[in-house]
């Protein structure tokens, strides 16, 4: 008889990144992870521990790709190195151009020649795969997008985050609830999805305005980040970019909107994640 038995790990981890389509400029996007191995049963009746296996995988994963910028072999072509930064210039098919400098731990260089969920996995499985006992022949990984592909992609970098979320070119696939006086308001979505795909999300402070352009800069412990970009790419907030003060900025701007209503917004940032916030404008007398 030919048997053969195969592990799967659902959902091991969650990947926050960003990449550049040439269509539409620097998205954020997130992924979750699965993956299947095959190989011969150890003496202990195991393919392999799942502890060590998802362990040893999310940690690969989050070093090599989780919270930086993804550049395909043609873009990575691109990047300048120089005294532990590097510089990249990403122009998209309406000629709209991003320049990014960071530190080179910001950046993912990857030998594929689109960045997809699919190529990203046929890349990783390989390397991946070396890192666990040798009793391992195969390692399959699945990405798939958070949300079921929806609705809208956007990046931002916490400049006080002690870990890599102050890294400016990650991002994240994320949705929103939007409530007015209890009840859901598709539209209020609908328009705030559309105001934050495909943007940087950035704080007020960090941000200096010359014509059609943006730039955000700041010192973090990582190291200098700056970001320039077409101003309709950016979206400045009044603070810190956190999800909470995402949904706070939604709120107070939809209660000032809708004066006497209450107002509640959910946004997820990336999967299983994300805050609350509720404001309402009371009328004057
Ligand atoms: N209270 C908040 N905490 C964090 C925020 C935030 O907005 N409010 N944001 C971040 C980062 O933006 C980050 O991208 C999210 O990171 P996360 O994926 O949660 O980090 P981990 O790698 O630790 O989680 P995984 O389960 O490994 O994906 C951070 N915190």
């Amino acid at each position: 008889m030919k048997l053969e038995t195969r592990l799967f790990i659902a959902d091991f981890t969650h990947l926050d990144c960003a990449w550049f389509d040439p269509l539409q400029g620097l998205i954020g996007e997130s992924w979750r992870v699965d993956a299947e191995l095959a190989g011969e049963l150890a003496d202990n009746g195991m393919l392999c521990d799942f502890g060590v296996v998802k362990s040893v995988l999310k940690q690969a994963l989050d070093e090599q790709i989780d919270h930086r910028l993804l550049l395909n072999a043609a873009q990575a072509a691109e990047l300048h190195n120089q005294s532990g930064h590097s510089t990249i210039s990403l122009r998209n098919a309406a000629s709209e151009e991003w320049h990014y400098r960071a530190p080179s731990s910001s950046f993912a260089l990857l030998d594929t020649p689109t960045i997809d969920a699919g190529h990203l996995a046929a890349t990783l499985a390989a390397p991946l795969r070396a890192l666990l006992p040798d009793n391992i022949t195969h390692l399959n990984l699945t990405l798939s997008p958070a949300h079921h592909q929806g609705p809208y992609r956007y990046c931002h970098g916490l400049r006080q985050h002690s870990g890599n979320c102050q890294r400016m070119a990650h991002g994240h696939r994320a949705r929103l609830d939007i409530q007015v006086d209890g009840e859901r308001h598709h539209q209020l979505e609908t328009d705030w999805q559309q105001r934050f795909d495909g943007r940087y999300i950035g704080s007020e402070e960090h941000l200096s305005i010359s014509g059609s352009r943006h730039r955000y800069a700041y010192q973090a412990s990582q190291g200098a980040f700056e970001l320039e970009l077409p101003q309709n790419r950016s979206c400045p907030i009044e603070a810190e970019p956190t999800v909470e003060h995402i949904t706070a900025h939604m709120a107070r701007a939809i209660a000032r909107q809708l004066p006497g209503r209450r107002i509640e917004c959910r946004a997820f940032e990336g999967i299983g994640k994300g805050a609350h916030s509720c404001a309402e404008l009371k009328p004057r007398p």
